[in-house]
């Protein structure tokens, strides 16, 4: 990949990273902590909670790309549901069983792949059979659904023609330059093979025509360069990709936007669609853009509590607590911990406190840009400090595998003031990681935090034991 226009997206990329490095990421407005009788109050307009969720989950998983040094390690179970169940289902466990072009194969074997990931190995031979086949797939971030589709792309192309025959949509700008690095690496030994880049600030001349054979975008700028523009013929293109369909869809308009290019495109195009998640909203949408799926998913791995220890700890305040943690701060250092605060105000305090007593300690923070946070957390993983202090929203989705302790220095309870037992699940579940022990130590301040802890006892059916920050045998013993 080294044409003109493949200079070009290295500009764009260059602009990106500056860009990337430049993304403000806007945390949703801090709830206020239930009142004591157990109501919150809610501040937010509609609109406004649109924007915050779609950035919040585009940055989420820009992070996650950003930080992602490898596979998810994952023990899940693929699910198939083909279109035409008689014909035998085709999965591959090497790469050279998919007859890739020698180019394709340097290219992936040079990125580090010895073999397909699980997702991989049943999307990849139904991607590439022919004649082509739609498919909708859903597998949690990090599984390789990217460089499955960008694979794809790469091997559908005729290198001969000079127009666009695959289109990728993503549902942000830097999302999309992501993609089109994954495209760049895996394309390295396809020179005859460029990619153009769809998106704001990459302006062409009127009545030019795109002859790159790869086009990826957000679906705005792609929707005029096949429309309005005329950049792109969408008749002449063969496979479209709407990559992220969990995340484009808390956009309405760009929901809109990828039906309306969609309906553009030849009845014969190869329709892909990858989502990390599957609500139905996301299956609504997904069924809208893909006639005649197959469907692949991979079941998240069910978290459970089963290999972890969990305590609870009454105080009167958070000043308490903060003493209260302050006592058993040698004891969760043997390993990594996590604590968790309701606000990113509590968060920042607690973070303060506890340098200030000399602890060395990591903020991951919702006014941190994204490149920023991928640093804390790349330091976390790396034991270069041994306690995080976080907010929910900031920790979402992040895996760190030597986690053993996690503190919840706020319960977790949601907008209406009930206890949020998916997000403590989801907060502790990380700990008792692949058979590994775990603990989990929670503070409780008031009446209403007690009643909190007993409901989430009460849902899991799992004692909370209650434990003494001032007996230190007891600690010992925990720790140990
Ligand atoms: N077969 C493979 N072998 C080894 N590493 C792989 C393989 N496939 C993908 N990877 C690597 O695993 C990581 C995750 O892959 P990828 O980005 O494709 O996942 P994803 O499911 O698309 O994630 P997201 O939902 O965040 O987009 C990347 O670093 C990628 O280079």
């Amino acid at each position: 990949m080294a044409t003109d226009s493949w200079a070009l997206a290295v500009d764009e990329q260059e602009a990106a990273a500056q860009s990337i490095g430049g993304l403000k990421i806007t945390e949703k407005e801090e709830k206020p902590q239930p009142e004591e009788n157990g109501t919150a109050k809610t501040e937010e307009n509609g609109d406004k909670a649109e924007d915050d969720e779609k950035e919040d989950k585009a940055a989420q998983s820009l992070l996650n790309k950003l930080i992602r040094s490898n596979l998810v390690n994952t023990t899940n179970q693929v699910e198939v549901l083909q279109r035409d169940p008689n014909s035998p289902l085709y999965s591959v466990k090497s790469f050279e069983e998919l007859r890739l072009k020698p180019q394709l194969l340097q290219g992936v074997y040079a990125m580090g792949f010895n073999r397909p990931s699980k997702i991989q190995e049943n999307a990849l031979p139904m991607m590439l059979a022919e004649p082509p086949q739609n498919l909708i797939a859903q597998s949690q971030s990090g599984t390789g659904k990217t460089a499955a589709f960008v694979l794809a792309m790469l091997s559908h192309v005729d290198p001969a023609h000079s127009w666009p025959q695959c289109l990728c949509v993503s549902p942000t700008y830097e999302l999309a330059l992501q993609t089109g690095k994954v495209i760049e690496q895996m394309g390295k030994f396809y020179p005859e093979v460029t990619l153009a880049y769809a998106i704001r600030g990459n302006k062409l001349e009127r009545g030019m025509k795109i002859q790159d054979q790869i086009v990826i975008g957000t679906p705005g700028t792609v929707l005029d360069w096949c429309s309005k523009l005329k950049f792109i013929d969408p008749r002449k293109i063969k496979v479209f990709v709407l990559d992220e369909a969990d995340v484009m869809i808390a956009t309405q308009g760009h929901q809109d936007q990828s039906i309306r290019i969609q309906r553009m495109l030849p009845k014969d195009c190869q329709m892909l669609l990858f989502s990390a998640t599957f609500e139905d909203s996301v299956w609504k949408f997904a069924q809208r853009i893909v006639p005649d799926p197959n469907i692949i998913k991979l079941k998240r791995e069910e978290e459970t509590l089963d290999t972890i220890k969990q305590y609870y700890v009454l105080c009167n305040s958070k000043e308490e607590k903060f003493v209260a943690l302050c006592n058993i701060y040698g004891a969760i250092t043997i390993a990594q911990a996590m604590i968790f605060c309701h606000t990113r105000k509590t968060a920042g305090w607690l973070a303060g406190e506890l340098s200030r007593e000399g602890h060395q300690v990591a903020l991951l923070s919702g006014e941190m840009m994204v490149d920023q946070r991928a640093a804390v957390i790349d330091r976390f993983r790396d034991g270069k400090e041994k306690v995080l202090v976080t907010t929910n929203v900031c920790a979402r989705g992040i895996d760190v595998e030597q986690v053993s302790v996690v503190i919840n220095f706020d319960l977790p309870v949601d907008k209406d003031g009930n206890p949020d037992n998916e997000t403590y699940l989801h907060r502790i579940g990380r700990t008792g990681r692949f058979g590994k022990r775990g603990l989990a130590i929670n503070m409780v301040d008031s009446k209403f935090s007690m009643n909190i802890l007993n409901r989430i006892q009460d849902h899991f059916n799992k004692k909370i034991e209650k434990l003494d920050t001032d007996d230190l045998d007891e600690i010992e013993k925990i720790a140990n």
